[in-house]
């Protein structure tokens, strides 16, 4: 792509107010895991975040530039996220920074082939007041299983502007990008303009009860929102949050206004009021979080019809085949032990062969420069510490690792690629549940066999903080490439850098 700018900078952005802000739009790529939220990232910053075929990869906000017909703007990749309501770490970091990082704008990136499971995080950031460009991805994918969209339509339905993509490829990003620039510069009259005023915003309408109960509420909330000259979520969407008791909001909201809204009187009294009036109607907690949450769900589904098309029924008819192979009992965990026993086989006896020419290779040149140390008369111990300590060592880790390395994570990324590593999380949950620890542990392990450094890096990716130690912990005990016990290192013997000897000329 032509209007790629540098990068400038990662980094961890969880509460990111207004200081952070620069004369850049701040413009937030939000949308659910996994679809494609990082590869648009990458293609517009030409950044290199983390992207793969599982959902969670993504689990603190990056930043960087994009540069289009000379507006230059901060693009931040945030962790997916299913909904709003956060439900685990990188779900609060994302809601915190749609909702009180005061983005300009933001991208919903959403999966063409389920456009309307989609949808209802859309809908949320639509309700918390943000304005929204909404990107449809993965349109090959749609493509191949025949899905068909009316883009235009559900434009005009969510009044929003639509862009479809196929990040995998850059194409339509320009078009995405052309529809960012006139949405922040537009004048509103002509109506492209992003920031729609809260009662012209296709509202999600919730039950009666739960309308009237925010019809108390939201009036109170505007007048003490608005004092506070923050740009906030809308006090609709805070309104449903505080009646749903939602406490990870609350604390956040506290952090961002610096008051709790819900401890000032006129509030808690609303809501006690609000509380005492369910009660008496026999509507439980539990009814009205589902109640608020099904709202969203209705309400994509009404966006949708007429939108998506699926002529063919079995259009995940493939899918399903592969995920009853790759994850039923009988078939699932031969296929899983044979797949990674033989990428094992594939490292270390593919390895032997590059090793062994590379260590030829390095000790080889060791002799060679030994000769030329005594030749100019270099000092014994210069020699002992640069040649047999300092380049003997360096010339071990590379024949020893770098060999198993370059076969072990291309294969892990093809298996990351063909989706087959989220199949392994979930055939192994059960037996690491059964430990008490999480079944995404089989993928940091497994990248652990490459390199325990990668390994305990990537537990990131484990939500619970207890899984994510117990995770780290024991993946020291995995061991990595360099550290395969010799009798698996097959009949070459240039393997193991613990038993490793200096080849003989
Ligand atoms: N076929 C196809 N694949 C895509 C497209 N966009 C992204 N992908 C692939 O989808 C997978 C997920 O992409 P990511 O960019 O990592 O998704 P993400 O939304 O950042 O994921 P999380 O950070 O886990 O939430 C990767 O394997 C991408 O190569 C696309 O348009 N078409
Ligand atoms: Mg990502």
């Amino acid at each position: 792509m032509k209007n790629k700018a540098a990068a400038l900078s990662l980094q961890q952005t969880c509460l990111s107010p207004a200081q952070e802000k620069t004369q850049q739009k701040v413009i937030a790529l939000a949308g659910n895991p996994n679809v494609g939220k990082s590869t648009i990232f990458n293609a517009l910053t030409g950044m290199k975040q983390h992207t793969g075929n599982w959902p969670g990869k993504t689990v603190v906000n990056a930043r960087g530039t994009c540069t289009f017909h000379d507006n230059t703007y901060t693009l931040v990749d945030i962790p997916g996220c299913y909904s709003l309501m956060a439900h685990s770490a990188e779900e609060e970091v994302a809601r915190d920074f749609i909702c009180f990082g005061e983005p300009d704008a933001v991208i919903v990136v959403c999966d063409a082939t389920c456009l309307e499971r989609n949808l209802n995080l859309v809908l949320q950031i639509m309700e918390a007041g943000r304005p929204v460009l909404l990107c449809v991805n993965l349109l090959d994918e749609a493509r191949k299983k025949k899905i068909q969209l009316d883009l235009s339509l559900l434009s005009f339905r969510l009044r929003l502007p639509v862009a479809g993509t196929t990040a995998r490829s850059s194409r339509g990003l320009d078009e995405l990008l052309d529809e960012l620039e006139q949405m922040l510069f537009s004048s509103p009259l002509s109506g492209r303009s992003c920031a729609l005023p809260e009662a012209s915003t296709p509202r999600v309408v919730y039950p009666e009860y739960i309308e009237e109960a925010l019809s108390l509420l939201v009036p109170r909330l505007k007048r003490i929102c608005s004092a506070s000259g923050k740009k906030l979520p809308s006090a609709r969407f805070i309104g449903a949050r505080l009646l749903d008791a939602n406490e990870s909001l609350q604390a956040s909201l506290k952090n961002y206004l610096g008051f709790d809204p819900a401890a000032i009187p006129e509030i808690s009294g609303t809501l006690e009021e609000i509380r005492q009036m369910l009660e008496d109607r026999g509507i439980s907690r539990e009814q009205l979080h589902d109640d608020l949450a099904s709202a969203f769900v209705r309400t994509a589904e009404r966006v949708c019809k007429g939108v998506v098309f699926y002529p063919d029924e079995d259009c995940d008819k493939k899918d399903r085949k592969l995920d009853r192979i790759f994850t039923s009992r009988l078939t699932g965990f031969p296929i899983m032990l044979l797949g990674l026993l033989g990428i094992f086989w594939l490292t270390i006896t593919g390895a032997n062969y590059p090793s062994a020419l590379l260590s030829r290779l390095l000790f080889g040149l060791e002799d060679r420069l030994a000769l030329l140390f005594s030749l100019a008369g270099v000092p014994a111990v210069l020699t002992d510490v640069l040649l047999h300590g300092v380049y003997r060592v360096m010339a071990w880790v590379i024949s020893v690792m770098l060999p198993p390395m370059a076969i072990f994570f291309p294969l892990f990324t093809l298996l990351e690629d063909f989706g087959y590593l989220p199949r392994v999380a979930f055939n192994l949950d059960r037996c690491f549940q059964s430990c008490s620890a999480c079944g995404k542990q089989a993928l940091t392990m497994c990248m652990g066999f490459g390199c325990n450094a990668a390994g305990v890096t990537g537990c990131r990716i484990i939500d619970s903080p207890r899984e994510r130690l117990i995770a780290i912990i024991t993946n020291n005990f995995v061991p990595c490439n360099g550290r395969f016990p010799p009798p698996y290192k097959g009949k070459q013997n240039c393997s193991s850098a613990l038993t490793m000897k200096k080849q003989p000329n």
